[in-house]
C-alpha cells in the first residue's frame, strides 16, 4: 500500500519551474534514498510531503488523504523530520527536546519518560546526558538527539534531509547502522536525502535519482547498480566499488 503518492506535482518559485511534473509512489515500509544534482528539487519534494511547501499544481496523497484535506499542523506532528546540523531547541535539555512532540500530543508523564528512555537507548545515547543542553553535546550526539526526537512519537513516516551531512565519518557510519536497524525493527517508512551514492545504495530499499526536478531512475539499489537508466546514473554509480 502506498503511504505517499505524488500525482503530476508541479512546483514553481516565482518564474522558475523547479518541478515540472512529478509522479511517484512510496510503499509502506520502504527506505527511499533520494540522490541527485544540487538544485534538482530533492528538498522541495521532501518538504511538500509534510506540508512545509505547498505544490503549485497536481496532488500529493499522504496516508490516504490529499494534503489539501490534511490539517497541516497535525500532519507535520505526525511525520518525523530530521535535517542536517543541530536543529535542537537550544534552551531545552536533551530530555525536553526528545519529549517536545509528545508534550504537544498531550502524552502522560509516564509515557513520555518511557519514550525518552527507549529512544535514547535505541539511538545509543547514554541516559546520563538527559539534563545536558545541546551546546554541551558533540555533533554526533546532537544528531542522535535529533533522530530520537523525530522518532519519539513513533511516526509511520520519517523524512530525513542529509541528516548525517555534518558529522565525521565514524559517527556517520554508526548513525547509518542505527537508522538501518531502527528501520528493520520498527517497520517505518523513511525518505532520506543524501549526496553520497554509497550511503544511498547501502541504506535504501529503493533509490530515487533526481535531475532537474525529474526522476531519472527509481528502483532497487541492485537495479540502479546493474542497469543504470542513463549516463548520469551510470556515472553516479561508477564512483562506488
Ligand atoms: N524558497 C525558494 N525560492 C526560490 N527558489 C527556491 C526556493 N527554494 C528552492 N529554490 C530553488 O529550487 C531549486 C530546487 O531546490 P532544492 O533545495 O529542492 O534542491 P535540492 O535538490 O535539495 O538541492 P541541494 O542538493 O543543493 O540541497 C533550486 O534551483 C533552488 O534554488
Amino acid at each position: 500500500m502506498a503511504i505517499i503518492t505524488f500525482d503530476h506535482v508541479k512546483k514553481v518559485y516565482g518564474k522558475q519551474t523547479v518541478i515540472p511534473n512529478l509522479s511517484f509512489s512510496v510503499e509502506k515500509g520502504e527506505f527511499v534514498m533520494m540522490i541527485g544534482t544540487s538544485g534538482s528539487g530533492k528538498t522541495t519534494t521532501l518538504k511538500m510531503i509534510n506540508g512545509l511547501i505547498m505544490p503549485s499544481g497536481g496532488d500529493i496523497i499522504v496516508e490516504g488523504k490529499s494534503i489539501k484535506e490534511h490539517d497541516l499542523i497535525a500532519l507535520r506532528r505526525s511525520i518525523g523530520y530530521v535535517i542536517q546540523g543541530s536543529v535542537l531547541f537550544p534552551h531545552m535539555n536533551v530530555e525536553e527536546n526528545i519529549a517536545y512532540v509528545l508534550k504537544l500530543l498531550h502524552k502522560s508523564k509516564e509515557e513520555i519518560t518511557q519514550a525518552v528512555d527507549h529512544w535514547m537507548k535505541v539511538t545509543d545515547l547514554d541516559l546520563s546526558l538527559k539534563k545536558r543542553f545541546p551546546s554541551e553535546l558533540s555533533g554526533g550526539q546532537q544528531q542522535r538527539v535529533g533522530i530520537a526526537r523525530a522518532l519519539a512519537a513513533t511516526p509511520d513516516l520519517v523524512l530525513m534531509d542529509e541528516p548525517f551531512g555534518a558529522v565525521d565519518a565514524i559517527t556517520r557510519e554508526a548513525l547509518q547502522q542505527e537508522i538501518k536497524k531502527i528501520h528493520a525493527q520498527v517497520g517505518i517508512t523513511i525518505m532520506f536525502i543524501t549526496h553520497d551514492i554509497e550511503e544511498a545504495l547501502t541504506l535504501g530499499t529503493k533509490v530515487m535519482v533526481m535531475d532537474q526536478g525529474q526522476i531519472v531512475q527509481y528502483d532497487t539499489p541492485e537495479v540502479i547498480k546493474t542497469h543504470p537508466a542513463n549516463a548520469f546514473v551510470a556515472q553516479l554509480v561508477s564512483r562506488t566499488q
